[in-house]
């Protein structure tokens, strides 16, 4: 369980999260959708400890270092290890080892090659697995499907409707609706620091409706006059 009470968060001046309240629960997928600069990230930062906020987290756990894997929209990498050294590396923190050798090679990563030659797919599918390994209770994903080929897109899909049928809890943010459609339980629309929206599964389709009504075309005007459109 992870209950956001009176959440807030502000970046000097600047209110990014206002006032959200909200009860995740575990075996739920839930999907945090929004316009960029919405919050979700930093929704996530307080989420795992990395930032201050005011208002109150609550936890199962006390200790949610230990039991949170965050898999950020843009991994960062100690650049002189390999694949394989930042998989125990994550292993260690946590005590743990893993059961069957074979689950390394999941996502068939040159394991044993330094980190900064990898692509931004096989970092992406590194900093997943290392998630995985680590077998956490909550699972905070943002953007995962950012820079995987297809087939890895299907798999995250399937590692999540596992994770769930495990009585997990996923948290996940990402820009294609049709992802979190297919994924996701619960969706939750952030939009200037507040959830605007909360849907679920039988009320998707309205809520994409909303959000397309967001969408301010007549910016779009600027670069194509009506005139010059046949
Ligand atoms: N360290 C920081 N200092 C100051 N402002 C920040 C900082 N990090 C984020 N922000 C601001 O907070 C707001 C929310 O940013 P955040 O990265 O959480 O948005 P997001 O919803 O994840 O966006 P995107 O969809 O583009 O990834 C933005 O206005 C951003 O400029």
């Amino acid at each position: 369980m992870l209950n956001l009470i009176g959440l807030q968060k502000f970046y000097g001046k600047k209110s990014v999260l206002n006032d959200l309240n909200f009860q995740f629960t575990e075996g739920q997928v839930y999907g945090i959708v929004g316009p960029n600069g919405a919050g979700k990230t930093t929704l996530f930062r307080c989420l795992i400890g990395l930032e201050d906020f005011a208002g109150r987290i609550q936890r199962n756990e006390n200790a949610a270092k230990q039991h949170i894997g965050y898999v950020p929209a843009e991994p960062y990498f100690l650049p002189k290890i390999t694949g394989k050294e930042y998989l125990t590396l994550l292993l260690e923190a946590r005590n743990k080892s893993v059961q069957e050798d074979a689950a390394y090679h999941v996502f068939d990563i040159p394991l044993d090659q330094y980190i900064n030659t990898y692509s931004t797919g096989m970092k992406k599918k590194l900093a997943l697995l290392g998630s995985l390994l680590q077998n956490n209770h909550i699972y905070i994903f943002d953007e995962v499907y950012n820079g995987l080929d297809f087939q890895s897109c299907l798999m995250v899909t399937d590692i999540i409707q596992r994770l769930r049928s495990q009585g997990k809890l996923i948290l996940m943010a990402s820009h294609i609706f049709s992802l979190m459609e297919e994924t996701c339980d619960t969706i939750l629309y952030l939009k200037e620091g507040k959830f605007d929206m909360i849907s679920e599964r039988k009320d998707f389709a309205s809520m994409k409706q909303h959000i397309s009504q967001d969408l301010r075309d007549s910016q779009l005007d600027a670069l194509f006059p009506p005139h010059t459109v046949r």
